[in-house]
């Protein structure tokens, strides 16, 4: 990701985001948002550097009061659609819309976003509450409010007290706490993260990521975060965003991106490796592991078919298609997560397929076992469209 020169406030805004020092609601709290929907919208925007486009045309909408989380792979343009939003990037073309009003020409510290790098960046020199509280200072609010609001927001993001204890003694997801209470600090209307969680280990970043949600539910907070991590996105966000090379390849609600992977590229990116060639006709499609249900609806012809780890089911061998397990792999948290088992399977035909087995009935490396599908309407499989 490009880092930014422009700001080491943690706040896009930084001293002087909008608003009057000291008439605001209290610390983190949201004005009510008078469009009723849609407090950010994209239309149309590209970025291009040296000819090439980081953003392509892209469309994007994040209502009031929600969470939008930014997946894809690295160099897929999701930090750069943050500065385009934060103001740090002019696009070349397409208009951002903050509140329903046209951002063009409108300065970064005038737009009202909040945004937390993925290092944070915290004064090295200041302590807890001199970091949380700099924007506000900046701002010409009084001492005493300051200090005020500095404890209030220590004790949302679950640091009362620590004020005046040094950055340097403090762990690392600690730092993150004290990065979002200054990116919260000025009030954003709209708080955007990138990365929010990328450096902490991966107990750590569960248990922020629980908090973060209940956090800005909390607070009504609107937050575009980045992530490249679906764990983490499926968990935080109410609206998920895939990017492909610049462009948007799905939006939707976490359940139904994953339940429904539009593309191939968007099932991979999830994480999913059963992706066959599959001639699908009448309710069932011919492929390389044999006949698989798939739903009613599926239009016939040559498609590209996902099958779920969970609707590979291990039979015995003579009752199904045989393989020989390869190797197997124990489930942590995450959208696929959960206590289980997901085995490699090397099939008599076809390419590897990836199943999903409780830990009691995990069969050993080497040995021989069935596969059936599970029917199509219990949701294991998915005709996929696009590239
Ligand atoms: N200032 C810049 N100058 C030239 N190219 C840039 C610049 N900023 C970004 N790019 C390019 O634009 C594309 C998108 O970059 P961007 O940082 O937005 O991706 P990303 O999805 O955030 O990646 P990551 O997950 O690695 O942070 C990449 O090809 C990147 O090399």
């Amino acid at each position: 990701m490009p880092t930014d020169t422009t700001d080491t406030t943690g706040t896009a805004g930084g001293p002087g985001t909008t608003g009057t020092p000291g008439s605001g609601p209290a610390p983190g709290a949201v004005a009510p948002d008078p469009g009723g929907g849609g407090l950010l919208r994209l239309e149309g925007v590209t970025v291009r550097f040296a000819g090439r486009p980081a953003l392509d045309a892209v469309d994007l909408r994040a209502d009031a009061h929600r969470t939008v989380c930014l997946l894809g792979p690295s160099g897929s343009g999701k930090s750069t659609l943050l500065r385009v939003v934060a103001g740090l990037q002019r696009p070349d073309a397409g208009r951002v819309l903050l509140d329903g009003r046209d951002q063009d020409g409108v300065a970064a510290h005038r737009r009202g976003v909040g945004l937390m790098f993925q290092d944070h960046q915290l004064f090295p020199q200041r302590n807890v509450a001199g970091n949380v509280g700099f924007g506000l200072r900046m701002r010409g609010l009084p001492r005493a409010e300051t200090a005020r609001r500095v404890d209030a927001l220590l004790d949302l993001v679950g640091l009362p007290g620590a004020g005046r204890r040094p950055v340097s003694s403090l762990s690392g997801g600690e730092q993150q706490r004290v990065a979002l209470a200054r990116a919260l600090a000025p009030e954003p209307r709209l708080l955007m993260l990138d990365e929010p969680l990328g450096q902490l280990d991966r107990t750590l970043r569960e248990r922020l990521t629980v908090e973060l949600r209940a956090l800005f539910g909390r607070l009504g907070t609107t937050v575009l975060a980045v992530t490249h991590d679906q764990g983490e996105a499926f968990a935080l966000a109410d609206r998920v965003v895939v990017m492909r090379e610049g462009r948007v390849a799905q939006s939707g609600e976490p359940l139904e991106v994953w339940r429904r992977p539009a593309s191939e590229f968007v099932a991979r990116f999830l994480g999913f490796r059963n992706v066959v060639t599959a001639t699908v006709r009448g309710g069932a499609a011919e492929t390389a592991w044999g006949r698989i249900p798939v739903p009613p609806d599926a239009a016939d012809g040559e498609r590209r078919l996902l099958v779920r780890p969970a609707g590979v089911r291990l039979v015995p061998v003579a009752g199904g298609l045989r393989c020989t397990v390869e190797a197997r792999t124990f489930r942590g948290g995450g959208p696929s997560g959960g206590d289980g088992v997901t085995l490699l399977l090397r099939p008599e035909s076809g390419p590897p397929l990836e199943a999903a087995c409780p830990l009691s009935a995990a069969p050993e490396p080497g040995a021989a076992v069935g596969v059936a599908f599970a029917a199509a309407d219990e949701g294991e499989t998915v005709v996929l469209g696009g590239p």
